[in-house]
């Protein structure tokens, strides 16, 4: 026994001396024991959507611990990772005052009425929760639309779902543009199948009425972003019947930088228990700090000549001039450009074709220094980088309007400057509505050795073109129009201004006939021109419909026309027209006023540019599908779902 055990014992010595041996019988463990592991690992292992779940538990569970006054960064929130990454990023790291007091709320699941004033971060305020809301319900493409974004411009709905791509790119949601056209058919097949929808309250409607497919049982989130405008351009019912379409299970959120009777009677129906969050309610003045905000009185006569006065002392400035409506935008945009000021002109309103509004819209984004010629379509939400000036040339119809269109200057935390021209006649009613809205704003006066006289070089080129004097003459009568059809007596008065000084101002050696005017005058004379004594009164619903018509605002199905001046469209925009718009199908025929309240319209058969098979590819595999939009004739790519 002793010899045997000696024996083994040597042998095992051997073995262990024996290094190559060694390492093959090490191997052969580490092999097993690998085996093993991964055995073991396998059956316990947790798939995706279960660590995702965990980690959805683990952030809903701090909702309840929000403090919105401790949150600096974004990331004290409790924010998904994607969404942190997203917003990182672009850039944007600690929340605005809008989103610190919101994100909390609405995480937690709560109906929000927002207002902060302009450029102070609103739009992320609602999309951040939107991303969340999705994410946290583990959305894919197959759950369907589950966030509802209405916005009351194209070009609003448009550059909202620019931000979202931006930070949203780390989710895997769809996200798609409903902002009207004409194929319908086209944009029904893809509607039901993406995730967040940003679109325009008509076509929503159209959607729900005529989609068979289309329905939003689903929908977590509804936003309404510059809720007091959709409902002043007479959207109210369509707004009241998407509603009723929607589960009264979701959540509601309104934002708006000022807010309206007509907003707050909205939240009260469609708010369950909301939260008003007002962030500058206490804030002495309803204006961003850092914008300066001066007006001047000016004869009608004389603004031509202020305006290119301002212009010549301006030239290395980025500045929007607003006017009251599309003709006269048209007009002056030509002969200003004619009147070579030393800066580049731009026009934007509601009656150029479509390709040319995103082609404005692009350059004015990109210039450092230019002047926008722009009716209110300009006016809201609209977010241009670095505004140095915004010049009412034409008093704006209430406070509010005055605040949104300041608004596209000063934004967050940029400095801007603002002048208002008023006629001596505006002077007093404006100033009390402003003062009323808390609008610091000063008196300041013209010089008039100052001002530039181009009353000649108008006359010239009025004399030497047969068109441009038509412009010119539309021009005038869409003005007086515009001014006769102001809700606001107190300020707006169309009698008290002098026509035929205003028409030589534009360069016109007779003032047009006027027949409207000349109706009106004879009423208020006493003379009646009518039976039934309605001729020249004008109801609440006619006035709304023609202001809007005359900013390019609602269709002309929607709209009267009744004065032929009016009637023909100005061909500016035909003869802009670039090949390339015309290659993408694009028919001039489509575009009318109230297609116009929208800067940038998607070109409509291509809203949901995806080909038949692809799209059955895409719900077959749920594989990562990609929408595409026309914009400018080029196609841009948008993530999308599972
Ligand atoms: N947290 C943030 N950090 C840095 N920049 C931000 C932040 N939030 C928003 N911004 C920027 O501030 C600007 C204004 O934001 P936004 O357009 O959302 O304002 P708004 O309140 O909706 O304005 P309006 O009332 O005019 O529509 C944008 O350029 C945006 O990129």
């Amino acid at each position: 026994l002793y010899e045997v055990m000696q024996k083994k014992k040597k042998k095992r010595t051997q073995i262990t001396d024996d290094p190559v041996k060694n390492f093959e019988k090490w191997k052969r463990k580490y092999n097993k024991t690998k085996k093993i592991v991964k055995r073991v690992q396998k059956t316990t292992k947790k798939r995706d959507w279960e660590v995702e779940r965990e980690n959805i538990q683990k952030l809903v569970k701090k909702y309840s611990e929000i403090n919105p006054k401790e949150a600096v960064k974004f990331s004290d929130f409790p924010l998904s990772k994607k969404t942190l990454k997203g917003l990182l990023e672009a850039q944007y790291r600690q929340p605005t005052e809008i989103q610190r007091q919101t994100i909390g709320f609405t995480l937690q699941g709560r109906d929000v009425l927002g207002a902060a004033k302009t450029g102070s971060g609103k739009t992320l305020a609602f999309l951040i929760p939107i991303l969340e809301c999705l994410y946290r319900e583990q959305w894919t493409a197959m759950d369907g639309l589950g966030a509802l974004i209405i916005s009351p411009t194209r070009e609003l709905a448009y550059q909202t779902y620019e931000v979202l791509r931006k930070v949203g790119k780390n989710h895997e949601f769809s996200a798609g543009l409903v902002i009207g056209g004409k194929d319908l058919k086209d944009e029904s097949e893809k509607i039901h199948r993406t995730n967040i929808v940003i679109c325009t309250p008509g076509r929503l409607l159209q959607h729900m009425d005529e989609t068979a497919t289309f329905h939003a049982s689903n929908l977590h989130m509804l936003v309404l972003d510059e809720a007091d405008r959709i409902l002043d351009m007479g959207f109210t019912d369509t707004l009241n019947a998407i509603v009723e379409n929607l589960p009264t299970t979701r959540q509601t959120l309104l934002f708006s930088a000022t807010q309206t009777r007509s907003v707050r009677d909205l939240a009260r129906l469609s708010l369950k228990n909301p939260e008003y969050v007002w962030v500058h309610e206490q804030a002495k003045f309803s204006t961003p700090a850092t914008l300066e905000q001066n007006y001047v009185v000016c004869e009608l006569h004389q603004k031509v000549n202020m305006l290119f006065s301002f212009m010549r002392s301006h030239l290395k400035k980025k500045i929007i001039v607003f006017f009251a409506c599309c003709k006269e935008v048209q007009y002056l945009f030509r002969v200003f450009c004619r009147l070579r000021p030393g800066i580049s002109i731009l026009a934007l309103h509601g009656k150029q074709q479509q390709m040319k509004r995103v082609e404005v819209y692009n350059d004015f984004v990109h210039k450092t220094s230019a002047v926008l010629f722009a009716t209110d379509i300009a006016a809201r939400g609209l977010d241009f980088p670095a505004v140095n000036w915004v010049l009412q040339f034409d008093c704006p119809e209430d406070a509010n309007t005055y605040i949104h269109r300041v608004g596209r200057t000063a934004r967050y935390k940029e400095g801007g400057e603002a002048l208002l021209v008023l006629l001596p006649s505006e002077e007093n009613g404006m100033i009390a509505q402003l003062q009323e809205k808390k609008v610091p704003i000063n008196k300041i006066k013209v010089n008039p050795e100052k001002l530039v006289c181009v009353q000649q070089k108008l006359d010239a080129f009025l004399a030497q073109e047969k068109e441009q004097k038509e412009r010119a003459q539309r021009c005038f009568v869409s003005y007086l129009r515009s001014v006769y059809l102001m809700k606001n007596k107190d300020v707006f008065d169309v009698f008290q201004l002098k026509l035929p000084e205003y028409a030589m101002s534009l360069g016109l050696a007779v003032a047009p006939r006027v027949r409207f005017l000349n109706k009106a005058q004879q009423q208020k004379s006493g003379v009646a021109q009518d039976d039934s004594g309605a001729a020249g009164r004008v109801s609440e619903d006619e006035l709304k419909s023609f202001t809007a018509q005359l900013k390019g605002e609602c269709s002309k199905s929607q709209s009267s026309q009744s004065e032929e001046e009016e009637e023909d469209d100005d061909d500016e925009e035909k003869e802009s027209l670039k090949p390339a718009a015309l290659l993408c199908g694009f028919n001039e025929e489509d575009e009318d006023d109230q297609k116009d309240l929208d800067l940038l319209t998607v070109k409509r058969k291509d809203v949901f540019n995806i080909n038949e098979e692809s799209q059955d590819d895409e719900v077959n595999k749920q594989h990562t599908s990609v929408m595409c939009i026309v914009v400018s004739g080029s196609p841009v790519a948008l993530h999308i779902g599972k």
